[in-house]
């Protein structure tokens, strides 16, 4: 058995079809892999912050969060996101509980050293999985939204890549991030490929060229640290081609799979 880390990015969490959650709970009836889920939601943060006319503001995809726009991450994310994940994995037929980094010590926060003027966003430092372990152990899929607390008990708003890589750290797992593109492009002679296989030098490279930009930072940056810290294996892959998580699962090819040696493969 394998723990599959799926990360759900906000782009497209009120897109994907019921067959996403049903595909998950197929993951997990196989016994191959036990699936672990950490969520995003930045645009329904963002549509919220924007009712209520408080400044929305990224740095590199990272979000600047005072206080007040710490209250809103949290309501969101923890709140409504994370409850309609669980919901629609009950609908499918699973079992899910939902948890903040908060809940259970999950996820322990420090501040981010490059973070001087993006206010509460935190890197995370630690991970107690025995409370996963004990959820997973009773066939329940762990649901979580990335919020945690510093060891003085002050909370940080984590990038969901960042918290999902970190998650993925602690169980040994294999990561996948799930968002609403087929995967990491590049674009040449105004014609965008889907690369197939990346290397972190190629990344680091699309990231100065600026081809990588945006939400696709943060993803390919806890990519890299999580395969540095003993991750085997992470993929982007299209949330709304309900065949991507299956194929991958299953050893075919779907998405960019991200990789730390030199081999570079563009699709077809
Ligand atoms: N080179 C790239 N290849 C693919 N997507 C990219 C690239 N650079 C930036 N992006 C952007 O990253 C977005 C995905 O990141 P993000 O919006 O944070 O998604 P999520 O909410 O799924 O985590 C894509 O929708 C795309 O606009
Ligand atoms: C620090 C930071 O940027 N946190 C994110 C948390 C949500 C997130 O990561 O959502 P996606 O997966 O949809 O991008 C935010 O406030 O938007």
């Amino acid at each position: 058995m394998t723990y599959l880390v799926i990360k759900c990015g906000g782009s497209v969490l009120e897109k994907l079809p019921e067959s996403f959650y049903e595909n998950i709970i197929k993951l997990q009836e196989s016994g191959q892999y036990q699936p672990v889920i950490v969520h995003g939601g930045g645009p329904l943060i963002s549509s919220l912050l924007n009712k209520l006319n408080i400044k929305v503001t990224f740095h590199d995809g990272l979000r600047v969060t005072t206080e007040e726009v710490l209250d809103i991450v949290e309501m969101v994310l923890s709140g409504k996101v994370n409850k309609h994940i669980v919901k629609n994995l009950y609908k499918a037929g699973g079992k899910a509980f939902g948890l903040s980094g908060v809940d259970g010590n999950l996820l322990t926060a420090a501040p981010i050293e490059e973070g001087g003027n993006l206010g509460f966003v935190g890197k995370i430092v630690d991970v107690q999985t025995d409370g996963l372990k004990l959820l997973t152990e009773q066939g329940t899929i762990p649901v979580i939204s990335p919020i945690a607390l510093d060891a003085k008990g002050q909370r940080y708003n984590i990038n969901g890549d960042t918290a999902a890589a970190a998650v993925a750290k602690a169980l040994k797992a294999r990561l996948c991030f799930i968002s609403d593109i087929p995967g990491i492009w590049v674009e040449t002679e105004g014609k965008k490929t889907v690369m197939k296989q990346i290397t972190r030098k190629k990344i680091l490279q699309l990231i100065d060229d600026k081809e990588i930009v945006g939400g696709m930072v943060p993803k390919v940056k806890g990519a890299m640290e999580s395969l540095k810290d003993g991750v085997p294996e992470v993929v982007i892959l299209n949330g709304l081609d309900d065949k991507s998580l299956l194929d991958y699962a299953n050893g075919g090819e779907a998405g960019t799979k991200i990789t730390l040696d030199e081999e570079v493969v563009t699709h077809a």
